[in-house]
C-alpha cells in the first residue's frame, strides 16, 4: 500500500514537432513523427513508477506540432492535462523556435532522431540554440548510431537518456507544492536542523512546516491516534520487534519498558500523522489534526530536549523509514533524525529516484586496513580491502538495510516496496533487535534498531550542504556495503555503539581528488549524516541537480554518464565549473537567489 499528498502526480508531455511544408514533406514524416512520441510514451510508462507503485503517465500533444499555432494548442492541452515537463521528439527538421516548448518553467529535454534522410540533429541542434539565446536550459538526446529513416526502435543510448530525464523530471514534479514538516527544530546544533525556509521553497518548491514536539506529547496524553490502529500497532510490534540487550548500567524496570514501548508505537502513529493526516481522526471529532502537512518529509528533532525526558524516536523513525509496518507492505516515508533537514532531502531524492527506503546514517569512522588489524588482529578483505566507513546513527535507518531482500539473481538488495514479499520483510524484523535507548545520551529511553547491514550491495551515498556565498550543493560518492565477518564487525561495532544499525561503506575510489583514497571520501564529507540509496544513481542524482540547479561539489561518476542541459557546454569544457557557473546564472527553479 502507498500514501497520496495532496494534488495529483505530475507528468510528462510528449511533444512530436515536424517540418510544417506541406505539399509532401510534412505528410512524408507525420506517421514517423507521432510514432516517435508513441514509443517514447511507451518507453516511460513501461518502464517507470512513482514511488507510490502507480505508473509515470504520458501526455502526446493531439498533433504532431508544425508551427507556433500547434505549439499553443499542445500547451493548452498540457496545462489542462497537468503535464509538468515536457519531451520533444522529432526526426526531421523544424523551425526551432516556432515549435519550441516556451514555457521557462518546464524542465525540458529534445529527443533529436540520428537519421540523414531528414535533418533531426539540426533541429536539435537549432533549437537548442534557441533555448540558449533565450536562457532556457534543455536537455539534449542525440543516438550515437545513425538509424534508417523506418528504423523506430530506440536504441539503448537512447532510452538510457530519456528515463534519466523523465525520472529528474518526475522527482521534481513530486516535490513541487508538498512540506517538509520540521517537528521540533534545532537539534544539538546540526546546522541541517535549523530548517532554511528559502532553501525548499527556491530550490525545491517546497513549503516549511513547523510543530512543536509539544503536539507529540499533547497528542499521546489525549489519545488523538486511530485507537484501533494502536492496539494493532503494539501487538504486532511485540510479536515482530524482539528487544535486545540492555547495556544500560542502570535499567528501568519492566512497567517501564513496556510503558517506552506502548510510547514509541504512540509516537509511530502520531508523526505519520502530522505528515499526511488521518481520517480516522475527524471521525473521532479531530478535523484540523484529520488533515496533517502535506509532509513528503518529516524531520524529528528528539535531543535533546524531548529524548532528555521521553522515549526517544528511534523506533518511529525506523519504522516510518522501512518498507512495512502493522499495515503490511508499504512505501516508506522519509524521516530524518535530529531533524536534520538536508540529510531529508538528500533522503527524498533517493527515494524518488529508485522509489526504495532510504538509510540516514552519521558518517561516523573511517577505519583504515592498519587500523583494523591494529584493534582486531583481523585484514580487511575484497571491496573493504582499501578501507571501510562506518555509517551509523541512532534511528532513521530503514529495516530494509539489513540486506535480507533479494534480487533475481539472489544478491542482496533493497526493493521498491511492491517487490518486497512477507517472507523479506519477516526477515529484515528478524534480523533487527531493538535494545534500549543508551542511557547516557537518551534519558528518556527508548529503543534503539540494532542490526548489521548483511550482504554486498551497490549504493551511492548523497548529501546536500548549503554554502554561504553559493547555496545548497550536492555531494555523492557510489560504492558498495560491504559485510565485514562478524569477528571484526563486533569489536570495531562494540567500540562505537553497540545499539544502533551498521552499514560499512566501501565507497569506490579512483585515485583523484576527493576520491583518491577512502580517507578522502570521509576528509571530503561535508557534514555529520549522508543519506544512502540502494543502487549507483549518482547519474541521475546529477541530473536532477543540473534541473534544480543544484552544482555538484563532488561525485565518481563516469564523466561519459554526465547528463545536463545542453547549456552547460557553453560554460566550459570542464564539467564542474561549468555546472557551478551554469547553476549560478540560472539559479533556482522557484525564487531569487
Ligand atoms: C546519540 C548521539 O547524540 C547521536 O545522536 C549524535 O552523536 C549524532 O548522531 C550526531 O549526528
Ligand atoms: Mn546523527
Amino acid at each position: 500500500m502507498s500514501y497520496r499528498l495532496i494534488g495529483s502526480l505530475p507528468k510528462i508531455g510528449i511533444r512530436p514537432v515536424i517540418d510544417g511544408r506541406e505539399e509532401g514533406v510534412r505528410e512524408s514524416l507525420e506517421a514517423q513523427c507521432m510514432e516517435m512520441a508513441q514509443n517514447a510514451a511507451r518507453l516511460i510508462e513501461g518502464n517507470l513508477r512513482f514511488p507510490s507503485g502507480e505508473k509515470y503517465q504520458c501526455v502526446i500533444a493531439d498533433t504532431t506540432i508544425g508551427g507556433v499555432a500547434e505549439a499553443a494548442q499542445c500547451a493548452e492541452k498540457f496545462k489542462k492535462e497537468g503535464v509538468t515537463a515536457t519531451l520533444t521528439v522529432t526526426p526531421a527538421w523544424c523551425y526551432g523556435t516556432e515549435v519550441m516548448d516556451s514555457d521557462p518553467n518546464l524542465p525540458k529535454a529534445i529527443w533529436g532522431f540520428n537519421g540523414t534522410e531528414r535533418p533531426g540533429a539540426v533541429y536539435l541542434a537549432a533549437a537548442l540554440a534557441g533555448y540558449a539565446q533565450k536562457g532556457i536550459p534543455c536537455f539534449s538526446i542525440y543516438g550515437r548510431e545513425v538509424q534508417d529513416a523506418g528504423d523506430t526502435e530506440i536504441h539503448d543510448d537512447v532510452k538510457e537518456k530519456i528515463l534519466r530525464f523523465a525520472k529528474a523530471a518526475m522527482a521534481v514534479g513530486q516535490m513541487q507544492g508538498t512540506s517538509y514538516l520540521s517537528i521540533g527544530y534545532g537539534s544539538m546544533g546540526i546546522v541541517g536542523s535549523m530548517v532554511d525556509q528559502n532553501f525548499f521553497h527556491d530550490y525545491l518548491g517546497m513549503r516549511t512546516e513547523f510543530v512543536d514536539q509539544m503536539e507529540v506529547l499533547r497528542r499521546i496524553e489525549k489519545g488523538i491516534f486511530d485507537q484501533d490502529e494502536y492496539q494493532k500497532a503494539l501487538s504486532w510490534t511485540k510479536e515482530n520487534c524482539t528487544e535486545g540487550t540492555d547495556y544500560n548500567q542502570t535499567q528501568s524496570d519492566a512497567e517501564r519498558k513496556a510503558w517506552e514501548w506502548e510510547t514509541v508505537v504512540k509516537m509511530t502513529l502520531i508523526i505519520r500523522d502530522l505528515m499526511i493526516g488521518n481520517p480516522k481522526l475527524k471521525e473521532m471529532g479531530y478535523g484540523e489534526e484529520s488533515l496533517g502537512r502535506n509532509a513528503l518529509i518529516s524531520g524529528f528533532q528528539g535531543q535533546r530536549q524531548w529524548t532528555d525526558h521521553m522515549p526517544n524516536g528511534d523506533f518511529p523513525e525506523a519504522i516510518l523509514n522501512s518498507s512495512f509496518d502493522w499495515n503490511g507492505i508499504r512505501q516508506a516515508y522519509m524521516v530524518a533524525t535530529e531533524n536534520d533537514s538536508l540529510n531529508g532531502v538528500s533522503m527524498l531524492f533517493g527515494h524518488l529516484l529508485t522509489n526504495t527506503a532510504q538509510i540516514f546514517s552519521d558518517v561516523r569512522t573511517y577505519w583504515s586496513a592498519e587500523s583494523v588489524q591494529r584493534v582486531s588482529g583481523k585484514t580487511l578483505t575484497g571491496k573493504a580491502a582499501n578501507g571501510i566507513i562506518h555509517l551509523i546513527n541512532s534511528g532513521s535507518t530503514t529495516l530494509d538495510a539489513t540486506a535480507e531482500q533479494r534480487n533475481a539473481q539472489g544478491d542482496s538488495c533493497m526493493k521498491p516496496y511492491w517487490d518486497i514479499s512477507e517472507a523479506e520483510a519477516e526477515a529484515c524484523l528478524e534480523a533487527t533487535r531493538w535494545p534500549q535507548g543508551i542511557k547516557e545520551y537518551f534519558r528518556g529511553g527508548g529503543y534503539s534498531s540494532q542490526f548489521k547491514t548483511r550482504g554486498e550491495m551497490p549504493v551511492t551515498m548523497c548529501r546536500i550542504n548549503l554554502i554561504k556565498g553559493i547555496g545548497p550543493v550536492l555531494q555523492l560518492a557510489e560504492g558498495w556495503t560491504v559485510d565485514l565477518d562478524n569477528d571484526i564487525h563486533e569489536i570495531l561495532d562494540a567500540r562505537t555503539n553497540p545499539t544502533w544499525p551498521t552499514t560499512w561503506f566501501a565507497p569506490r575510489i579512483n585515485g583523484k581528488g576527493p576520491f583518491t583514497d577512502v580517507y578522502s571520501v570521509m576528509a571530503h564529507w561535508g557534514a555529520n549524516h549522508g543519506a544512502i540509496s540502494y543502487g549507483h544513481i549518482g547519474a541521475d542524482l546529477i541530473t536532477l541537480a543540473a534541473m534544480l540547479r543544484i552544482p555538484v561539489n563532488m561525485h565518481n561518476v563516469p564523466q561519459d554518464k554526465l547528463f545536463r542541459p545542453a547549456l552547460w557546454n557553453a560554460f566550459g569544457s570542464e564539467p564542474e565549473g561549468a555546472d557551478y557557473r551554469a547553476c549560478e546564472a540560472y539559479g533556482p527553479r522557484y525564487g531569487i537567489k
